[in-house]
């Protein structure tokens, strides 16, 4: 899927930084990248987006109160896309940092973009760290309600839940490596905020960027691209429906020598250990959807499904697949369900992508928008005490000292005096804690206040501006956490640079009011195992999923159509399955009365007999057998054996594609350029055409005689075997996988060059 990938702020440009240099890495050439934002000490250290694709809109003074949506100016923004050399792309992206202040440029942004692009405009937005502080999460609850609404899907991934996640996980390594002497081969979990994010952004740009490249091949014509999935796929999952989120999860196989030797031992082996690929996908895709998930959510509020599982051919378990794409078919509580395997060779891992849309229940978006509502309330209640002190400052101010000497609650919180104080109270004290107070950015809200004597912050659409004095807030507490990270170790803070801290000065008050504005949520366990997994609600009135067995399609109830596959499909039944039902390694349909409609048949293996000709595409797989059928007429034969017996009519278009075509008793010839393969017989045609068959061409007898390329095509063959030139053999571009979207390129073998699997599937 192309992209047109937009950075905003310090996270969406560093993010968009790295998936633009993993696309171009990998030589796919899908992402067309560029940065904005306000802070150019940021926009200078990326280190792969060209200049000119970079965009600085300083603010006047960061001092002084200004407006991210009027500092950035989103018509220049529009220029700079426009003069791009922008590539056909199939949707936008716009990445940011949900609590960030460049974020809120995404509005105008979208909007600006809708009058030129039709394609989708889809956000990857980032959830802050809990020790950012109650006003940067109530910002990002704010914020993901606002980009939500203008955005045609968002992306979640959470900082917070992969720090922790990362963190367990180093040192857990780290443990397990204290045996060894050698020391460089400890991972140690960096303190430095620079070199978290940079550990989060690889996350990120490893899972977006890995759906990206799906189907994408090199410029260069090179079979880059092992994997090809129709964009429309991915775009159909996501489009209108809100919230999504990826896992990702992958597994090195093992790669001894012994292992080498047994791919080739016989089928047995591989029978035997059949069972043992299969609980490897089912796991692996358990892994995805619990643990390596972009946020954590509960699988069964989400609305759409895409699942894809890839690796060497001979470690997909079809058995395992299908057991995955049933358990998220039936867990998810809508009904659109894709998925494909795409065999890769060259590879040492096995992994799968599950992509989970219009998710409902996503519990840290849930924390966010209660740390809001907590958040507005504090800050109404230390609005009213506020205006009362005020009251009471003002009575004093004019003279009215019984007023002032009415006990008050609050004040004396506020001074920390007891009891006995309470007679002796001294006017200076409020002119101290006047003082002290006045470097609160209240000014607007006392004026509102005074007006109309009440807190009005109540509408959840009404979103306060986000002042300079709030960013400043902001970036004080993202300093606390940074100090907070290193502080746990003991280590000191370095400065990155990366991050630009304000300048304006607090008091010591102000800030312990700060402190107490730190959301204390109940904290997450720590995890002490990569295995632990999330518990999420079970939906109720469903099957009990079967994680680790085949399972029955159910009682009475028909099982929905994409849970056919594997081995056989009973012939006996009348009727047809509906949509793209037939997927498995070997198919075999019977006198069915009504033919299946859809791109139906996609598998190793197809058999079909007297039955009403399936009409589109329909036919995909490596080996077929078409007894008597009405034609197939479109593009209908791809395959590397493909056997057409007596058919009452001809395929006409460019049918027949694969390696070994045979043709018995065709009463009407192909006509078109319909023969191609490494292989053709046709049988019963006129002789005339026989001085030019050679090699792997061979017509007999009483087939019309083809007039096209083939005619070429045997005559050429003929030449070169007779000069003894070496040919190879003609393979077809594509090689079917199981979904009829989904096709396996054959690539020259590659070795990995990593063995983190970055790269094994470009
Ligand atoms: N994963 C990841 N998250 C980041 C990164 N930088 C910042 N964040 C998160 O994103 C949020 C927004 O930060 P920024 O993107 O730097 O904010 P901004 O839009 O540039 O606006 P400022 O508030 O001016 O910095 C922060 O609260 C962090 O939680 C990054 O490089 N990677």
């Amino acid at each position: 899927m192309r992209i047109l990938a937009i950075g905003l702020g310090g996270a969406g440009t560093r993010i968009v930084d790295l998936l633009y240099n993993h696309d171009m890495k990998s030589r796919v050439g899908c992402v067309s990248a560029i940065a904005v934002d306000i802070d150019g000490n940021s926009l200078r250290q990326l280190s792969n987006i060209p200049d000119n694709a970079r965009m600085h809109f300083p603010a006047l003074d960061p001092e002084i109160h200004f407006d991210v949506t009027s500092t950035i100016n989103v018509e220049e923004v529009m220029n700079l896309i426009q003069k791009m050399d922008n590539f056909e792309i199939d949707s936008i992206m716009i990445f940011a940092g949900l609590g960030g202040s460049v974020i809120d440029a995404i509005p105008q942004l979208t909007e600006e973009l809708r009058k030129s692009f039709i394609e989708p405009i889809f956000g990857v937005c980032i959830l802050p760290i809990r020790n950012e502080g109650k006003r940067h999460s109530s910002k990002a609850s704010d914020d993901l309600k606002r980009v939500k609404s203008v955005l045609d899907a968002v992306f979640l991934f959470d900082n917070e839940t992969w720090q922790e996640r990362l963190k367990a996980e180093y040192d857990q390594f780290s443990v397990a490596k204290e045996t060894i002497t050698s020391s460089y081969r400890q991972k140690v979990f960096p303190d430095n905020p620079r070199d978290v994010y940079a550990i989060l952004n690889e996350k990120i740009a490893r899972q977006i960027g890995l759906l990206l490249r799906a189907g994408e091949f090199s410029e260069t014509g090179v079979e880059a691209a092992d994997i090809v999935l129709d964009a429309g796929e991915v775009l159909n999952t996501l489009k209108g429906n809100g919230l999504v989120a990826i896992g990702y999860a992958t597994e090195p196989l093992r790669s001894s020598f012994k292992d080498r030797f047994n791919q080739w031992r016989s089928d047995t082996y591989f029978s035997e250990t059949s069972h043992k690929r299969a609980t490897r996908i089912v796991s692996l895709a358990k892994r995805a959807v619990y643990e390596e998930i972009s946020v954590p959510c509960d699988l069964t509020s989400a609305d759409k499904a895409l699942v894809l599982i890839a690796g060497p051919s001979q470690e997909l378990s079809m058995k395992g697949f299908q057991t995955v794409r049933k358990w998220i078919d039936r867990s998810i509580s809508g009904l659109e369900m894709r998925s494909g395997d795409y065999p890769v060779m060259n590879t040492r891992f096995v992994g799968i992508i599950i992509v989970l849309a219009g998710i409902s229940n996503i519990p840290r978006v849930t924390e966010l928008n209660e740390i809001r509502r907590q958040y507005e309330e504090e800050n109404a209640a230390e609005e009213t005490r506020f205006l009362q002190q005020n009251e009471v400052n003002n009575g004093i101010l004019n003279g009215e000292r019984e007023k002032a000497t009415v006990p008050f609650e609050s004040v004396q919180t506020e001074t920390g005096a007891g009891e006995e104080e309470k007679d002796d109270f001294d006017i200076t004290d409020l002119f101290e804690d006047e003082a002290t107070e006045s470097e609160y950015p209240h000014n607007r809200e006392t004026e509102i206040l005074s007006e109309e004597g009440d807190y009005t912050w109540q509408d959840e659409e009404e979103h306060p501006p986000y002042t300079s004095m709030e960013r400043e807030e902001d970036l004080q507490n993202r300093a606390n956490w940074e100090g907070t990270m290193a502080a746990e170790d003991g280590k000191q803070v370095l400065n990155d640079g990366m991050i630009t801290l304000g300048g304006v000065a607090r008091s010591e008050k102000r800030k312990e009011q700060n402190k107490d504005n730190m959301i204390s949520v109940e904290g997450k366990g720590k995890k002490n195992a990569t295995d632990e997994q999330l518990s999420m609600p079970g939906r109720q009135e469903r099957n009990i999923a079967d994680m680790t067995r085949m399972t029955d399609g159910g009682e009475n109830k028909g099982p929905k159509d994409s849970i056919f596959g594997l081995k056989d499909i009973p012939s006996s039944d009348n009727k047809g399955p509906r949509d793209s039902a037939l997927v498995g390694e070997k198919i075999s349909l019977g006198k069915q009365d009504k033919r299946p409609n859809d791109a139906s048949f996609g598998g190793k293996d197809v058999s079909i007999s007297f039955v009403k000709g399936p009409n589109d595409s329909a036919y995909m797989g490596r080996s077929f057998s078409v007894t008597s059928p009405p034609k197939a007429n479109d593009s209908a034969l791809m395959g590397n054996k493909i056997s057409v017996k007596s058919s009452g009519i001809r395929p006409n278009d460019n049918a027949l594609i694969g390696n070994k075509i045979s043709a018995k008793s065709s009463e009407i010839r192909p006509n078109d350029s319909a023969l191609t393969g490494g292989s053709v017989h046709l049988s019963r045609g006129t002789p005339k055409t026989k001085e030019f068959l050679n090699g792997d061409v061979k017509m007999s007898a009483r087939v019309p005689a083809p007039k096209d390329d083939l005619i070429t095509r045997a005559e050429r063959r003929k030449n070169k075997t007779q000069t003894e030139t070496k040919k190879p053999e003609i393979k077809p571009n594509y090689k079917k996988g199981t979904i009829s979207s989904g096709y396996e390129k054959e690539s020259e073998p590659e070795e990995d060059d990593t063995d983190d699997g970055l790269f094994w599937i470009k």
